[in-house]
């Protein structure tokens, strides 16, 4: 069955699971070479559909199955009457098993199978064929110069299975990587097609299952779940007799001197994502400001943790960090935070404090680190970081015994018991300040609302990632507080109230 984006499956899988997959496929009564066809035939048929007026096909080609299901499209291709050739980096005559067979049927097609060279000259819509699934370390040369020639041509891309030289496993790209338009991927969806680096380079996505009995995947484990419409957990419809007492109270606590806003904005979020009531403690001299622009919200000037512990006993949720900074006033509010026994939220400057080890996390919570704060909570670089977000979301989910929004193009929701989420949606617009504040508040508000911590953070960066997508349509300027009536208008979609 093919798929486009808005109807794949929700499983992801690594490289070795894929792998195993085929096998059991094989193991099952469909022999690797019919398995070769179909995803030939999947991938024709996208390409068709993509480029419905071309009639021209350049095939690179490599050394594995990759090599071999693009052997198979240029014999369609011809049979169709395209102006094909493949053009093979190394040796054809090396390729075995089915993929040998998919060289001999090329060659018997009387197709030209050329050796790659810098002089081949491109043409038509290029397939790229050279590294799938079986793909291991930096991309060694040749290929990584012909990757490069391919990017530079500007001709269309489609790409076999997964571009060549991004990581199926951690969607890092290994040194280069060809930028597709088109990427038909086969029987079980990988994970590195949908975070990090795998935006840039993947184009549209096009899944086809190669006709997988379900049984067939029975006994090989997901790696994780990609966030869809469907399976998104969802608020509970409101009981005509509902009060705000229900829905929870959450206490927002940051905006140092300098960073009064940021506090607000997540304040603001909360509001307008559903929770029955908000406060905020931050510095005494952003009360009035607070006041004016949030009037429905109770705001508390706190000058010391002491202020803060009588509101502690009342409040259901608390989010802290956003504008805290990591001077003594933010380090006590957060210190009288991490002892009460709430679900909580701690975002920004609360998680680099706790990156110091000023404080420890309480157990439960949510946390929501950028790359560079992740880095900094694991003790490595953000590079480090950024070539296995699925590590770093899980590593520090297990460190923290806490629920893990790992943002950033792909962002990932780590459970400390082992499930991993993935949210493709999003926008570059996104790239600004105060979206992360936006997000804390939403979190807030979905934990006061009585979601669980994991499904809190699934549905929160969900909601935020469309309403990015949404706001962020026209480019740059997006303001973060641009996001909140979408967020609202979103969650109410969602799980309406009651007419
Ligand atoms: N039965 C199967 O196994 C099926 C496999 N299929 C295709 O087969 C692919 C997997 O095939 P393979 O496992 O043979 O692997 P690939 O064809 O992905 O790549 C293997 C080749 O890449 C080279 N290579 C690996 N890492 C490299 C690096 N860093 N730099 C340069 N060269 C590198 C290896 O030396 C080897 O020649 C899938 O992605 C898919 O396209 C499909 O035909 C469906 C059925
Ligand atoms: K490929």
């Amino acid at each position: 069955m093919p798929h486009t984006k808005d109807d794949l499956p929700d499983a992801l899988y690594s490289a070795a699971q894929v792998r195993r997959l085929d096998a059991s496929l094989i193991a099952a009564g469909t022999p690797g070479f019919e398995l070769m066809q179909r995803a030939a035939r999947a991938t024709w048929r996208a390409l068709v559909r993509h480029w419905p007026t071309a009639n021209e096909l350049s095939v690179v080609t490599g050394h594995g199955n990759n090599a071999g299901d693009g052997y198979l499209i240029a014999v369609l291709a011809r049979r169709a009457g395209w102006h094909v050739r493949v053009l093979a980096v190394g040796d054809p005559q090396r390729l075995q098993g089915d993929a040998g067979l998919a060289h001999a049927d090329a060659v018997a097609e009387g197709i030209a199978v050329q050796a790659w060279s810098a002089q081949s000259g491109l043409r038509g819509v290029v397939v790229d064929a050279m590294l799938g699934t079986g793909l291991t370390g930096e991309v060694r040369e040749p290929y990584a110069g012909v990757i490069a020639a391919i990017n530079a041509s500007g001709l269309p891309v489609a790409a076999v299975d997964i571009p060549s030289g991004l990581c199926a496993d951690t969607g890092r790209v290994l040194g280069s990587a060809v930028r597709a338009d088109l990427t038909v991927t086969f029987i079980g969806l990988k994970l590195g097609l949908f975070t990090g680096d795998a935006a840039d380079v993947v184009g549209e996505l096009v899944f086809n299952d190669l006709q997988a009995a379900p049984e067939s995947f029975n006994g090989v484990d997901v790696s994780a779940r990609l966030l869809t419409a469907s399976n998104v957990p969802r608020l509970a419809s409101r009981a005509r007799a509902a009060h705000k007492g229900k829905f929870g109270h959450v206490l927002l606590i940051g905006g140092d001197r300098g960073f009064g806003g940021a506090i607000l904005l997540s304040a603001q979020t909360a509001l307008r994502s559903g929770a029955g009531m908000v406060s905020v403690s931050t510095r005494s001299e952003h009360v009035p400001a607070a006041l004016a622009r949030l009037p429905e919200a109770m705001v508390l000037g706190t000058s010391s943790a002491n202020q803060l512990m009588g509101l502690l006993e009342k409040v259901s949720v608390l989010v802290v960090g956003p504008g805290l900074g990591q001077a003594s006033w933010g380090r006590s509010l957060l210190s009288a935070a991490a002892n009460a026994p709430l679900a909580q939220v701690w975002d920004a400057d609360a998680l680099n404090l706790l990156a110091e080890e000023q404080v420890e996390l309480p157990k439960d919570c949510v946390i929501t680190p950028h790359p560079g704060e992740a880095a900094r909570l694991l003790g490595l670089s953000t590079a480090e970081v950024q070539a296995d977000r699925p590590a770093a979301a899980h590593a520090l989910s297990k460190k923290y015994t806490a629920v893990v929004v790992l943002k950033g193009a792909g962002s990932l929701i780590a459970s400390p018991d082992g499930r991993l989420a993935v949210c493709d949606r999003g926008h570059p617009a996104m790239a600004t300040a105060g979206l992360g504040d936006v997000l804390a508040g939403l979190l807030g508000a979905l934990l006061a609302q009585g979601m669980s911590t994991f499904d809190a953070a699934c549905l929160g960066v969900w909601l935020h990632a469309n309403a990015g997508a949404q706001e962020g349509k026209s480019g740059r300027g997006l303001a973060a507080s641009d996001l909140i009536p979408a967020i609202r208008q979103l969650l109410e979609e969602q799980a309406p109230c009651l007419k």
